[in-house]
């Protein structure tokens, strides 16, 4: 018998409620026993759905207010110095605080650093440790929900973050090292491990996501130490969890650490089970992956089912596990509500719901369940209409795929000529200053869109009021003094989405929410077919805000890789073959808008790192053809159009070498809250194109002051040539507000005058 479970569930809400909830309570429009409630309902709501949908076991304590590896930094009391009295004194706010920063009632705390989550879209807040950091359990969450899951009558396993994943997640601030701090932390396990087992837990779920990584050997010594602790602790049966990939060479070495189960990711490491399979000892129970975690498409349950099939009978005494991959917290949560959906695309897709539904499949097969074996083979014949679906695929672009020759990806001259060149035909000052594309989204320019949408707002009324933010913005950066403008965005849900709706191949949900950070979520649209361009996306926007101003106006595209890693993916094809044909349609549009007039075009690329594979060993193969992609949308236009990109979120010393041959002429990067750091990569490298290291943190309500942006950028200067120089934010300013904006912008400005002027002074 095969038991049906998943390891986590998207916290949001269909409707985004917990979005609503948190975003009210910050305005202080209700208080925090509203919001514990909000969250205590999505919470059973989810676990009732789940069950409902034929899981036997629902995990809890995947459900977060803000952010699942913060709630263990909190729960282990590893927050800084700076912010333990608020938290003393009141939890929320407290919690809050770190994870958005508290600027009130004379605090002045800063938020933990954000970042991805794995190759996800999904950020954490990364936990601050140090030397010497001492741990207490201040927090019993996991118990808590366990307490509400169980007293609802349901069958609920606790998830923990592992605790050598949790340090590998945190960082130190004096740069000590972070598994030195394991035998400190292990108690804090010990205990709240106990404390599940006397509220009743049969098995806790431990994630240990970096066992699918390449470890070294002191991190495969903290795995051994860590989990002998665990085994030593009168807990429940521990779950060690590893996914986003195969265990590969460490597979021998996680299946004889001291768990009572071990789950595995049979998605993204389809040809690991029969490793598995080898190495685990008798005693163990497998959780297999094999409902997609990541992705929308519905799975091949014969293939599940025969995987299934082979671990019940190499393990016949065994307890076999049907889950997820991975958590589905990357996944939309239903798909019964996408009634608009294109009617034969609509049965290939699985959100949450559905893949639980899958797994119950596979089970319910098991047993010769006649409903099963219907539902298998409406399911197989789903994938083969898919498979063999005309909406698939488009000859002319396979054709033109195939005719493609690298001198496509190659611009005319090498970047020195096309800066001279670029220089007589834009006539820009030294430290140029702009802005990296979106202007604020303010509710009125979401609520006019939703307006348009649901027909109360015609489109002529739509797209004049689109016309006059746009002119406004237009206006206000002349007045700002900035140098090169944009059009602000604000005709777009989201840069990706965006783009999505007006290709060809592409299909995109309703409802389909995913979490970005916090309260921020996304849509990511449905790469179903062959990607086209059936008409011009941004022109008008463009040619329309480029007539308003003498100045440059950027061109604003999103690039091909981002466009990839931030959908849905079909998996029918390499994903190289589909990021090729969107830089083809994203090259038509580059061309297009030069021919429109447009001089300057920024492709953003800021999930070219987060794309980056998790094996060193696939590092080259997927920045080969990431970067070639980059090109291939870049490098058509002449010399004098010059071509920016720009990338936030990103380490660059691992993809430096793929950075510069991409061979735009301006990067923008994310530099202002790690105090140019992240400059050090395209320093030590010699980068010589041109660099606008990021001058303003745009993730925070704060408005830096002219000060410190200069001496941000002087720190620039002191490594960096004053040409290759330029003065933008660290990124969009879609979440800001329009008064802060404006103050940043003109201290932006003037820090750069007076750069300026000092540059002068001594020439
Ligand atoms: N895809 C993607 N990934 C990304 C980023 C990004 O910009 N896009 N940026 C980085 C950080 N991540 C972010 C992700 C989301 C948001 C964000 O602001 N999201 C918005 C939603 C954006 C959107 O789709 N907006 C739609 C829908 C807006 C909406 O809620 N409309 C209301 C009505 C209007 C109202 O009353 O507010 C409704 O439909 O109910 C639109 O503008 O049309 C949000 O969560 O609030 C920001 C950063 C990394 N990853
Ligand atoms: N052009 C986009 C913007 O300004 C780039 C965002 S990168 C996440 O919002
Ligand atoms: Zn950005």
């Amino acid at each position: 018998m095969s038991l049906v479970t998943y390891l986590g569930f998207p916290r949001i809400g269909l409707k985004r409620e917990l979005k609503r909830a948190l975003e009210s309570f910050w305005r202080g429009e209700s208080d925090a026993a509203a919001l514990q409630q909000a969250a205590s309902e999505l919470r059973l709501r989810h676990w009732r759905l789940a069950q409902d949908a034929g899981a036997d076991v629902v995990p809890v304590n995947d459900f977060s207010l803000y952010d699942h590896v913060l709630d263990h930094a909190v729960m282990f009391d590893a927050v800084p110095d700076s912010h333990r009295a608020v938290l003393d004194a009141d939890f929320l706010t407290g919690y809050f605080a770190l994870a958005r920063g508290l600027q009130k009632d004379g605090h002045d705390l800063r938020a933990l650093e954000m970042t991805k989550w794995f190759d996800t879209n999904y950020h954490y807040l990364v936990p601050e440790l140090r030397r010497g950091q001492t741990f207490r359990l201040r927090d019993d969450k996991p118990v808590r929900e366990f307490i509400q899951a169980r007293d609802a009558g349901l069958r609920p396993r606790p998830v923990l973050l592992g605790p050598v994943s949790f340090l590998l997640l945190a960082k130190t601030t004096d740069g000590s090292a972070r598994l030195a701090l394991l035998d400190a932390l292990l108690p804090c396990y010990v205990q709240l491990l106990a404390a599940l087992k006397q509220a009743g837990a049969e098995w806790v779920q431990i994630d240990e996501p970096f066992l699918v990584l390449d470890l070294d050997e002191d991190t495969r010594h903290a795995y051994e130490h860590a989990w002998e602790v665990l085994s030593r602790a009168d807990g429940p049966k521990r779950l060690l969890t590893t996914y986003f990939g195969a265990l590969g060479d460490n597979a021998a070495f996680a299946a004889r650490l001291p768990a009572n189960g071990l789950h595995i990711d049979l998605v993204r490491g389809p040809d690991q089970l029969d490793d598995v399979l080898r190495v685990l000892p008798s005693d163990r129970t497998l959780s297999l992956g094999l409902a997609d975690g990541r992705n929308v498409w519905r799975a091949d349950l014969d293939k599940a089912l025969l995987a299934s099939q082979r671990a019940h009978a190499q393990l016949p005494s065994r307890q076999i596990w049907l889950s997820s991959s991975c958590s589905l917290l990357h996944v939309p949560i239903d798909l019964a509500p996408e009634t608009a959906l294109p009617g034969a695309i609509r049965p290939w897709l699985s959100f949450a719901r559905q893949k639980i539904e899958e797994l119950r499949t596979i089970a319910d097969a098991q047993r010769n369940d006649a409903g099963a074996l219907a539902a298998l083979a409406a399911a197989r014949a789903a994938r083969a209409a898919r498979l063999l679906s005309p909406l698939v695929t488009r000859p002319g672009l396979r054709r033109r795929l195939e005719a493609l020759t690298a001198d496509q990806g190659t611009r005319k001259s090498p970047y020195a000529v096309r800066a001279e060149r670029q220089r007589e035909a834009l006539r820009l000052p030294l430290f140029p200053t702009t802005t990296i594309g979106s202007f604020p989204q303010t509710r009125a320019v979401r609520e006019a869109r939703a307006r348009n949408r649901a027909g109360l707002l015609s489109d002529a009324d739509y797209q004049a009021y689109l016309e006059k933010e746009t002119a406004a913005a237009v206006q206000t950066q002349e007045q700002l003094g900035i140098d090169v403008l944009v059009h602000g965005e604000f005709e777009r849900n989201d840069m990706v989405e965006y783009f999505g709706e007006q290709l060809d191949g592409y299909a995109f949900t309703r409802l389909g929410w995913v979490q970005s950070y916090g309260s921020r979520c996304v849509k990511p649209p449905i790469i179903y077919g062959d990607v086209t361009r059936p008409a011009a996306m941004t022109v008008q926007w463009s040619r329309y805000a480029q007539s308003l101003t003498i100045l440059p106006m950027k061109g604003m595209l999103t690039g091909p890789v981002t466009m990839l890693n931030w959908s849905f993916v079909r998996d029918d094809q390499p994903r190289a073959d589909t990021c090729r044909q969107i830089a083809l349609a994203l090259r038509d549009e580059v061309l297009d808008l030069e021919a429109a007039g447009i001089r300057i075009i920024q492709i953003d690329e800021p999930a070219l790192r987060e794309g980056l594979p998790l094996r060193r060993t696939d590092w080259a193969a997927y920045l080969q053809w990431a970067v070639e992609c980059f090109r291939l949308t870049a490098n058509g236009v002449a010399d004098e159009t010059q071509i920016h990109t720009h990338m936030c979120y990103s380490e660059f010393n691992d993809i430096i070498d793929a950075v510069a041959a991409m061979d735009a002429d301006v990067v923008s990067i994310e530099t202002s809250r790690s105090r140019m750091e992240l400059l050090d990569a395209f320093v030590r490298f010699r980068y010589p194109n041109g660099i606008g290291p990021g001058v303003y943190d745009i993730h925070s309500p704060r408005v830096p002051g002219k000060a410190e942006m200069l001496g941000l950028l002087r720190k620039a200067l002191d490594v960096l040539p004053a040409e290759q120089l330029w003065v933008n934010p660290d990124c969009g300013l879609k979440t800001r507000d329009w008064p802060e904006v404006r103050t940043a912008l003109a201290a932006m400005v003037s820090a750069a005058r007076e750069l300026r002027l000092g540059v002068e002074a001594a020439a």
